[in-house]
């Protein structure tokens, strides 16, 4: 609703009010209206004020609007022309945030006074939409169209301050935002208002629109990746450019409603909503969020400075956390140190203020050192050290007779059992698992693996931890790989496969590139390196001086396999770092990927030598088969409770695999697909590939379509229920 009052003799203040971020539902839109039609009615009254409840204005439409049945009633525009229209003066006062239709209503307001702490944007094209209630027609004619195509195609929040600069607030304020909206509102009373309609001015010309526009407009496609919103956007503002005020927003109707019923804006705010569900993290034996409270850490440590605890640093000082380096000598302890401070010296030019605000040169702050025992005050320690069980071991029973008895210790691992390394411990309760995805700086997944002893204190801890460092924590159960690399072992199995049987390495990338993955599984292979998995295989004994004489090539434990990586490996080809490996490089260490004669020649006499016959695969075939296995183990891992829901799954692959977000994560690809279609592929696929365990249906994938395909909101719901069709 919108509570109305008078804020001073002559000013009514009407007070946007729906907790917590005031998003503007039906009832708050009829309660804005009545209040202008209220204050136009009273004499007594000569100007308006327009603020929010509890310091926020307004987080704009409430977004679970667009996916109800009632839509129809989307009426933004025609309030906003309300105020406008107004005879008397209305001022916006915004604290906190001012996004979307919220700023589209002080858009509409005469004058806008902004609380320096506040923050304002349209980022409808971050959940597949537009600003549909005019912001696209009034925001160029207020700061021009360099500005208004910033905000609007990047949806990014401007900063009062910046605001300021630009125009888009007339005073900026660090006193009561809405006294002083009041005030500015009285001195307003019978001044002339024409000029601040935004509506009635012109969008101010630029000597060169027609090439600026060109150039814009490229730079949004390459930015978007075959994402709809950002590019729509494009056009409405372009159609401020061409049209007047009312053909404009007709056009902005038009493209928005377009907008509005693709699946991208579905998926896109399905993602949204998915992301904060999964900071409400519960565990198959009760623990949840509501009931745990995290410690405050005050002091961490981090062990390790390669690529990975490098990051992870990086990260702790711009949480503003004090942290300890440390590396097993002075040698690895001078790169590491020297790698770290380049990178926060980067953060810190990105960063506003500067160096300053990171304070990295003050050792209260970033300290290295070679000596455990520095470890003994810290409040958590996160190890990053080489992917080795018995070194991880080892530091672990080392931190446990070292640091303070409530200390947390943390592992970064990517698959390692998690039991394993807490139970050398004295505090197994206190050990868990800090998947960081690389660079860890930059990547905002961080996956939280509780083990068979971790308390909820601990899980509530480094859920907290992951918001300090503005990561995306979500909490997983134990089990090799976690989460994403589990699922996505059957994903990079299939492009494999699929090499064997006929496609090139730039045939399977193109489809999931296409798909709208940031880079495909073998760009990404080169980019990690191959000696990775390599080394895991030789481990895992499947590959290597420990495999048993007579193993055949293509088959281990009885299922299919395929050596292909492996034969790279020993040709020395890892990918970029040594030039070449699934593609070619300009030199060591390149980023330009070429496709390569050479693998081509390989691959074709690979295919000799194991006498298979060469087909061609057809990009849905590469599709399904790499999806459809990814996504099946992700049954699987819902099934066994090892996420608590798909949301997590999807997060996940959004957040770290680079899975493309205007698809809304795998598991709700699948639901858009349909779990019939997926399960009759997959059955497909597995009649042709009957050694390929991962291409059989999950069981609960099989459940879910005998109960009739249930919505994905209610996946969960049917794990314990019997199904008499099975
Ligand atoms: C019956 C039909 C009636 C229709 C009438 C409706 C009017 C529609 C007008 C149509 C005009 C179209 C043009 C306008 C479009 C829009 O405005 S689209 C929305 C644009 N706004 C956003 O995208 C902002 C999204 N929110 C955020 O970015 C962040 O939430 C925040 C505001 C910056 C706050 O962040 P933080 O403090 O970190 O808190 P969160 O955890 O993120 O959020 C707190 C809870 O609030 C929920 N929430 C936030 N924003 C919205 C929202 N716009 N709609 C609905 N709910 C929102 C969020 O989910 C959290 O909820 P819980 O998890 O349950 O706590």
């Amino acid at each position: 609703m919108a509570q109305y009052a008078r804020g001073a003799a002559a000013v009514a203040v009407i007070r946007l009010r729906n907790p917590p971020v005031n998003a503007l539902s039906l009832t708050v839109l009829q309660a804005l209206e009545d209040g202008l039609k209220r204050a136009d009615a009273d004499p007594s009254v000569k100007a308006v004020t327009i603020c929010g409840e509890n310091g926020k204005f307004s987080a704009g439409a409430d977004i679970r609007v667009f996916s109800s049945p009632k839509k129809q009633g989307l009426g933004l525009g025609p309030i906003i022309s309300l105020i406008e229209r107004s005879e008397k003066p209305v001022v916006a006062a915004i604290e906190g945030i001012a996004l979307g239709g919220g700023l589209e209503v002080a858009l509409g307001c005469h004058y806008r006074i902004a609380h320096v702490q506040a923050r304002m944007g349209l980022p409808e094209v971050t959940i597949g939409l537009l600003p549909g209630a005019e912001g696209t027609q009034r925001l160029p004619r207020l700061i021009g169209i360099p500005a208004a195509l910033d905000i609007i195609t990047t949806g990014r929040h401007v900063p009062a301050t910046e605001a300021l600069k630009l125009g888009l607030v007339d005073e900026v304020v660090e006193e009561n935002t809405v006294e002083a909206a009041i005030r500015l509102a009285t001195k307003l009373i019978g001044q002339p208002l024409g000029h601040r309609r935004l509506s009635l001015r012109p969008v101010p010309r630029l000597p060169n629109m027609e090439a600026f526009l060109s150039d814009a407009l490229m730079k949004v496609k390459k930015r978007a990746q075959g994402c709809l919103a950002p590019e729509l956007c494009f056009q409405a503002i372009k159609a401020a450019t061409e049209l007047p005020f009312a053909d404009g927003v007709r056009k902005e109707r038009e493209l928005f409603n377009i907008l509005l019923t693709s699946g991208q804006a579905k998926a896109l705010q399905y993602a949204f909503f998915a992301e904060r569900a999964v900071e409400k993290w519960t565990t198959p034996n009760g623990a949840s969020w509501k009931s745990a409270s995290p410690q405050p850490i005050r002091k961490a440590a981090v062990i390790g400075l390669g690529t990975m605890g490098r990051g992870i640093v990086t990260s702790l000082v711009k949480a503003k956390i004090p942290v300890v380096g440390l590396e097993q000598d002075l040698e690895y302890l001078n790169t590491g140190r020297k790698a770290v401070m380049l990178l926060l010296e980067r953060e810190a030019m990105k960063m506003e203020q500067g160096a300053q605000t990171l304070d990295f040169h003050n050792p209260a702050r970033l300290q290295f050192t070679v000596d455990f025992d520095v470890l003994r005050d810290v409040d958590l320690v996160i190890e990053a050290v080489f992917e080795n069980m018995a070194l991880k071991k080892e530091i672990f029973n080392k931190l446990s007779r070292i640091c303070k008895p409530e200390a947390f210790l943390c592992t970064n691992t990517s698959a390692l059992n998690i039991d394993e390394i807490a139970s050398v411990t004295n505090r197994p309760q206190q050990v868990i698992g800090t998947h960081f995805f690389s660079p860890a700086h930059v990547m905002r997944l961080l996956e939280i693996i509780y083990g068979r002893h971790t308390s909820p204190t601990t899980i509530a801890t480094a859920m907290q931890l992951a918001k300090v460092m503005k990561k995306v924590g979500v909490v997983v159960g134990n089990c090799f790989g976690f989460v994403g690399n589990r699922m996505m072992f059957p994903y990079t199995q299939q492009a494999v496969f699929l090499l064997e049987e006929g496609s090139r390495p730039e045939d399977v990338d193109r489809v999931l590139e296409d798909f709208g993955f940031k880079i495909g599984p073998f760009r990404m292979s080169d980019l990690a390196g191959l000696d990775v998995g390599w080394r895991s295989r030789k481990d895992q004994g499947l590959t290597g001086p420990s495999l048993a004489p007579g193993t055949p090539a293509r088959q281990r434990r009885g299922y299919r396999y395929s050596p292909l990586p492996d034969l790279l490996c020993e040709k020395g080809r890892f990918g970029q770092k040594t030039g070449k490996g699934w593609y070619q490089y300009e030199k060591a260490g390149g980023r330009i990927s070429k496709p390569d004669p050479w693998i081509h020649s390989f691959l074709s006499e690979y295919r000799d030598t194991h006498q298979i016959k060469t087909r061609f695969i057809d990009q849905e075939e590469i599709l399904e088969r790499c999806l459809f296995a990814l996504i099946s183990e992700g049954f699987d891992i819902l099934a066994e409770g090892i996420a608590s829901g798909p949301e997590h799954l999807d997060v996940i692959y959004i957040n770290g695999y680079g899975w493309p977000k205007h698809r809304g994560g795998p598991m709700f690809y699948a639901s858009t697909v349909g779990l019939p279609n997926i399960l009759a592929k997959l059955q497909k696929y597995s009649e042709m590939h009957p050694d390929v365990p991962q291409l059989r249906p999950s069981a609960f994938l099989k459940k879910l379509v005998a109960m009739g395909n249930p919505p994905l909101n209610d996946w969960m719901s049917y794990l314990h229920r019997q199904s008499n069709k099975l």
